[in-house]
């Protein structure tokens, strides 16, 4: 998985960031800290060491951090024509220290990761996104007052 992202960041991350482009991506490293470090009990540290092996000091600008119920989870699993991942068949105590994970990043990074209650429409999802851009100037053409 490291060795993935690291060619993920040479080929595609850090040229494009180069270029000016913005680069949007699902899950990353912060999916390493959560799973490896918390659901898989690797620990901190090791993550942290892994993180720099593979990336150095790189980070994300902005990182979103979806929050959904258990329950409400489990119930769009249900109806998604994607099938499982072996992660998903393991058991609810590995899936709650991963949730510990993610708060704990939450806490540990707050200027970075934001929270954002997936339990609402994906438009409102996507307006809530739209918002925190412009709120921290990622937008500068945009005016947050002016987003519904
Ligand atoms: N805000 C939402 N409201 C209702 N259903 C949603 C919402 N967001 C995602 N879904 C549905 O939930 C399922 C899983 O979402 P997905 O984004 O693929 O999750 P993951 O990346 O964790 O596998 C999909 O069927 C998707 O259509
Ligand atoms: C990115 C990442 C994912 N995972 C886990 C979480 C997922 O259950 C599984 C597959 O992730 P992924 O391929 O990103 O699939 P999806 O986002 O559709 O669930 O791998 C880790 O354990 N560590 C990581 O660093």
């Amino acid at each position: 998985m490291a060795a993935a992202r690291r060619e993920h960041l040479r080929h595609l991350v850090w040229p494009a960031l180069e270029e000016g482009k913005w680069v949007l991506c699902d899950r990353f490293s912060d999916s390493t800290f959560a799973y490896q470090g918390f659901g898989h009990e690797l620990g901190v540290s090791f993550v942290e060491t892994l993180n720099q092996l593979t990336m150095g000091n790189f980070q994300p600008d902005l990182t979103f951090i979806f929050q959904l119920s258990e329950e409400a989870g489990l119930a769009r699993k249900k109806e998604s024509l994607v099938s499982e991942d072996r992660y998903e068949r393991f058991p609810e105590e590995f899936h709650r220290r991963v949730s510990k994970g993610y708060l704990a990043l939450l806490e540990a990074e707050s200027q970075r990761c934001v929270p954002l209650s997936a339990h609402t429409s994906i438009e409102v999802i996507a307006d809530h996104i739209w918002r925190t851009l412009a709120e921290r100037h990622f937008l500068s053409h945009l005016d947050p007052s002016t987003l519904s």
